[in-house]
C-alpha cells in the first residue's frame, strides 16, 4: 500500500526539488521575472478592463465601423495591432534568456510569436457573456469588424478567445504561457535553435512548476492544444494578409512597414527602435 501511495503521489518535479534545490530558487526567480514583465507590459490592467466590461459600442458607432471601406478598416485595425505588438516586444525583452539570443533569432521569434501573444492576451479583455472583445476603447462584437471582409478569421479569433477564457488562467499562468508561446524553437529560420530550445525548456519547467503549485497539472496538456489552434489561426491570418496586400498594395506598403517588409523583402527589424 505504502508503495502504491508513493507511486500515486510521485511527481517529476519532486526530483527537481530534491536533487537540485538551488535550481528551484532559479525557477522561482524565472517565474517571478516573467510574471513581473507580463504585468508591466500588459497594456491594460485587469481592474481597468473590469470597469469597462459593459461599455459596448452604440448602434451609430457600429454603423460607423461598418461603413468604412475594407482598406480603411484594415488600416484602423493595423494601428491597434501594431500598438499591441509593441507591448509584446517589451514583454519579450524581459524574459530571462531572450536578450541572450542573437538579434536575428529575437526577430525571428517576434515575427510570428508576437501575433500569437497578442491573441493569447486577448482573453484578458474578452467578455464571454456577450461575446465582445476590448477594441478601440470599448467592447466590440464580431459585427464591428464586418468591413474587414474576413468573417472567418474574426470568428476564429473570437472562438479562440472563448476557449482560452474557459481555462480561467491566472495572470501568472498567462504570463508563463505567453513566454512559452513566444520562445518557440520550431520557428523557421532560427540560427541557434539549441539555445532557443534551452530557454524554451526553462520556461516550460517554470509553467509546469506554477501549474503544479496551483494544483492544476491537467492544464498543461490543454495549453499545448491551444498552441496548436493558435498556429492555425495565425496562418489563416497570414493568408488574409497576403490577399489584402495584393489587393491593396499601397495601403499595405505604407501601413504595415515592419511585417510588409518581412513578408515581401529581406530581414526588417521588428524591434521597437525600427518600428517608430
Ligand atoms: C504586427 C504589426 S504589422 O506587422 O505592421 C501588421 C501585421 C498585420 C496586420 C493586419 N492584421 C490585423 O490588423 N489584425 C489581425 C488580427 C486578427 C487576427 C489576428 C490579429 C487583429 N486583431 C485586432 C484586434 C485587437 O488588436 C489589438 N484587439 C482586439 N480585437 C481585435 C480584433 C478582433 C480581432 C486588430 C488587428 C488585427 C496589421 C499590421
Amino acid at each position: 500500500h505504502q508503495d502504491l501511495m508513493a507511486l500515486h503521489s510521485y511527481n517529476p518535479l519532486d526530483d527537481l526539488y530534491n536533487h537540485y534545490p538551488h535550481s528551484l530558487r532559479n525557477i522561482d526567480e524565472l517565474c517571478a521575472s516573467i510574471v513581473r514583465s507580463h504585468r508591466e507590459t500588459s497594456q491594460y490592467r485587469l481592474e481597468e478592463l473590469q470597469a469597462l466590461r459593459w461599455k459596448v459600442f452604440s448602434r451609430e458607432e457600429i454603423q460607423a465601423y461598418q461603413s468604412k471601406t475594407v482598406d480603411e478598416m484594415w488600416q484602423h485595425c493595423a494601428v491597434r495591432l501594431t500598438e499591441a505588438v509593441q507591448y509584446v516586444v517589451e514583454f519579450a525583452k524581459h524574459i530571462p534568456g531572450f536578450r541572450m539570443l542573437s538579434q536575428n533569432d529575437q526577430i525571428a521569434l517576434l515575427k510570428t510569436g508576437s501575433m500569437e501573444v497578442v491573441l493569447v492576451r486577448m482573453c484578458r479583455f474578452f467578455n464571454t457573456e456577450n461575446n465582445t472583445v476590448f477594441f478601440d476603447g470599448k467592447f466590440a462584437g464580431t459585427e464591428v469588424f464586418k468591413s474587414l471582409a474576413c468573417g472567418d478569421l474574426i470568428a476564429a479569433v473570437f472562438d479562440f478567445a472563448h476557449g482560452l477564457c474557459a481555462l480561467k488562467l491566472t495572470e501568472q499562468q498567462l504570463a508563463l504561457f505567453s513566454a512559452l508561446v513566444l520562445i518557440n524553437p520550431d520557428r523557421p529560420s532560427l540560427e541557434d535553435r539549441v539555445r532557443v530550445q534551452r530557454v524554451h525548456r526553462s520556461v516550460e519547467v517554470g509553467l509546469t512548476h506554477i501549474l503544479h503549485r496551483d494544483n492544476h497539472d491537467s492544464l498543461l496538456h490543454k495549453l499545448y492544444q491551444r498552441m496548436a489552434v493558435l498556429r492555425s489561426l495565425c496562418s489563416l491570418h497570414m493568408e488574409k494578409l497576403r490577399w489584402f496586400s495584393q489587393r491593396y498594395p499601397l495601403t499595405a506598403h505604407s501601413l504595415f512597414p515592419p511585417l510588409y517588409k518581412e513578408l515581401f523583402a529581406s530581414e526588417a527589424e521588428l524591434l521597437p527602435g525600427a518600428a517608430h
